[in-house]
């Protein structure tokens, strides 16, 4: 096994079997949803992945269901590579399969101040979506959070940054399969 360098400040927060166990469990969880959709609508759940970060979750994810899903993806842009911090700009870049009269499902790594998932919701509805649902690995449960996803895998209420697992520190080690907390700079 190649051995990885891991920067000297990242503390290992969740270990690769921490998140396959939670993935599962939220596959699990979703699962009477996604069957029901195809049972009673006759039509697949379209499965929607945020990028960049979300998609090392949207295909473990994604890969627990047991039922058909259609996968589509999206790109948001809200932070800074060069400083970690989010700016007043969203970038939205949406090219999903037609949302109009399904069930959607919204997946992406982080859920932080709640703004990105809060933006693709409203797109979602006002694109003609049927119903909206958002997953994501992590949820940072502070007060000014402006959205509280349905399925998370894990809460966190400190304000360290988070890497790994899709979640990159200054643009770097967003690809590392475990998550790790950096101290507030
Ligand atoms: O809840 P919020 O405060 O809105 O933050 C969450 C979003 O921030 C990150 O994306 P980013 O904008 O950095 O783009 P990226 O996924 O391409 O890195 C992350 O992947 C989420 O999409
Ligand atoms: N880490 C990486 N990306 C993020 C975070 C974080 O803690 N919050 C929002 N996007």
């Amino acid at each position: 096994m190649m051995i990885r360098e891991v920067p000297q400040n990242f503390k290992l927060t969740y270990s690769q079997e921490d998140i396959a166990y939670r993935v599962y469990k939220m596959a699990g969880q979703m699962r009477h949803w996604v069957k029901d959709a195809q049972v009673n609508d006759g039509q697949q759940v379209l499965a929607i992945c945020i990028l960049r970060g979300g998609v090392f979750f949207f295909a473990d994810l994604l890969k627990q269901i047991p039922y058909t899903v259609e996968p589509s993806f999206c790109r948001a842009m809200s932070y800074s590579s060069e400083s970690n911090t989010q700016s007043e700009e969203f970038r939205l870049v949406v090219e999903p399969a037609e949302m109009k009269g399904r069930h959607v499902l919204l997946v992406d790594d982080i859920c932080d101040s709640g703004k990105t998932l809060k933006h693709l919701h409203a797109y979602a509805l006002e694109n003609g979506a049927k119903m909206v649902k958002t997953a994501v690995l992590i949820h940072r449960n502070h007060a000014a959070s402006v959205y509280t996803p349905d399925y998370i895998g894990f809460e966190y209420t400190g304000t360290e940054w988070f890497a790994g697992y899709g979640m990159e520190d200054k643009n770097h080690n967003s690809n590392f399969p475990e998550v790790y907390t950096i101290p507030c700079q």
